[in-house]
């Protein structure tokens, strides 16, 4: 509970796994790759979920719930959309001791479960754009190591599928939903991303194209998808029959969109911010952003103190500051200290006897441990202060320790030996598959092999006569490479 056994930059993976637990986000659970969502996690997603529905409902979006379950035929509906995926799926088979007639699936998307009915819903030009957000857990069987918020086995995400009559609709809304991801992620996690395109071999394989938010983690050198936004064509109209009639009377297909982020986003925010202490949260995700902490002193007057402490919680919570009293008698202040660390609490104040009689308080920063006197009747004004500094110190030093890992290369050998320092490669690439193929087929290994991660919409100079890195044709692009989660 109190102090990690294992440091950040000595032993990643069991760092993450304690600080998970041991700042009470997480319990482990007796599934492999399912995992306990204590109020710590819920608390957080809860934030987001609230920034991220009021945007979207500025978008039109409506709330829906579609079932759990998904009949096979259904979701066998188009081999491509799930071919790679059927290992992942998994199967209600009974029901008590008598077996189901037919198998039935848990949905580990909902396209197959919505689209039947997009296609009864939607019959003219009238009925669009028709616009669908769910909130709900999905389920995929995978193999690969389970890791808490990361990669687990069932787990939390809005999922949006929208209908448009044009693909300008839907150009358009694919990139205000990625901008909203960018928001999620930089403004709300302190994470920096990168907006790109994901690769023909990567992109979602039902779709047209595919949009994400890319993040880094410079520990591991592996990259991580953030969120995603898919353009999904008229692939989906043709597989489920949506059509509608145009204001000229003429039947046509629709374009669809679908996009998702999940508690991925909460497991990526601990691993850019954590330290050796514990959990560092960025303010705007804190679900108690200061802890006010009395410090009595063998003969000071303790209910002063505690006065003092409420005061400071109760003028903070009015200016609609996530503030709370930790007064529990049975700790003493610096195991209290200690435990609020853990926890990532943006800002401690402390107030003991001097603190009373100066008329201010002590507040300690999480983030760099600087520790301030200031006074009392400052107080709201200055916590307002240190917490916006908190919240872009925290994305201002991940961008830097981020940027410091991005790797421009021209050459194999170069790419190779960034692969090895865990640099996030900006390579020169052909833009075709076969050749991103080839460089994860000679680079397989223990660690995984490389692939691209997305093309940056914000592309450096490519000087005409640049070839490819890999292929030696002429490149066409700048793109993102690495070992990724
Ligand atoms: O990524 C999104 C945004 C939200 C809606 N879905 C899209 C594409 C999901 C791609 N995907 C991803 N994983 C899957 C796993 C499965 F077991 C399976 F049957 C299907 C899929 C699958 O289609
Ligand atoms: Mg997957």
């Amino acid at each position: 509970k109190l102090g990690m056994a294992y440091k950040k930059d000595d032993n990643f993976g069991e760092w993450y796994s304690e600080v998970v637990v041991n700042s009470e986000m997480i319990e482990y659970y007796d599934i492999s790759g399912c995992y306990i969502l204590r109020p710590w996690a819920m608390e957080i997603w809860e934030l987001l979920k609230e920034f991220f529905d009021a945007e979207i409902k500025k978008l039109k979006l409506k709330p829906y719930y579609f079932p759990l379950f998904v009949t096979e035929n259904v979701l066998q509906k188009e081999k491509d959309h799930i071919e790679g995926f059927a290992p992942e799926v998994a199967w209600v088979t009974k029901s008590g001791k008598s077996d189901l007639e037919a198998p039935i699936a848990i949905r580990p998307t909902s396209e197959t479960v919505m689209y039947p009915y997009f296609s009864k819903w939607i019959r003219s030009h009238r009925d669009l754009p028709l616009k669908c957000n769910q909130w709900c857990n999905v389920v995929r069987w995978e193999f690969s190591n389970p890791t808490p918020f990361i990669r687990s086995r069932e787990f939390l995400w809005q999922e949006g599928h929208t209908v448009f009559a044009t693909k300008e609709e839907a150009d358009e809304e694919v990139l205000q939903i990625l901008e909203l991801y960018r928001r999620i992620y930089e403004e709300f996690l302190a994470v920096p991303v990168s907006k790109g395109r994901k690769s023909e071999m990567e992109k979602f394989a039902g779709g047209l194209y595919t949009t994400s938010v890319e993040a880094f983690i410079p520990n591991t050198g592996r990259g991580i998808q953030g969120a995603t936004s898919h353009c999904l064509g008229q692939n989906f109209a043709k597989m489920f029959d949506i059509t509608f009639e145009n204001e000229k009377g003429e039947r046509s297909m629709v374009w669809q969109n679908s996009w998702a982020y999940t508690t991925r986003s909460i497991g990526v925010m601990i691993m850019t911010h954590g330290d050796d202490k514990g959990l560092v949260l960025p303010p705007k995700v804190a679900p108690i952003q200061v802890i006010v902490i009395p410090v009595p002193f063998k003969d000071a007057d303790t209910t002063a103190i505690k006065g003092a402490c409420e005061s400071a919680v109760y003028s903070l919570n009015q200016a609609g500051i996530r503030a709370d009293l930790d007064a529990r008698e049975n700790y003493s202040p610096g195991w209290k200290y200690s435990q609020w660390e853990m926890k990532g609490v943006p800002l401690r104040i402390e107030i003991g006897p001097k603190d009373l009689a100066n008329k201010q308080v002590r507040i300690v920063r999480r983030d760099n441990g600087t520790k301030v006197d200031i006074p009392s009747a400052d107080l709201v004004e200055q916590v307002r202060m240190l917490l916006d500094g908190i919240q872009a110190n925290l994305l201002e030093t991940a961008k830097q320790k981020r940027d410091a890992c991005i790797a421009p290369i021209n050459t194999w050998d170069e790419f190779t030996a960034a692969l090895n320092e865990k640099k996030l490669i900006l390579a020169p690439w052909c833009d075709e598959e076969e050749v991103e193929k080839d460089v994860k087929a000679r680079t397989k290994g223990d660690l995984g092999a490389a692939k691209t991660l997305c093309t940056p919409f914000d592309q450096p100079d490519l000087p005409s006569g640049t070839v490819c890195f890999a292929s030696g044709k002429p490149a066409t692009t700048w793109s993102f490479w690495g070992r990724s989660y």
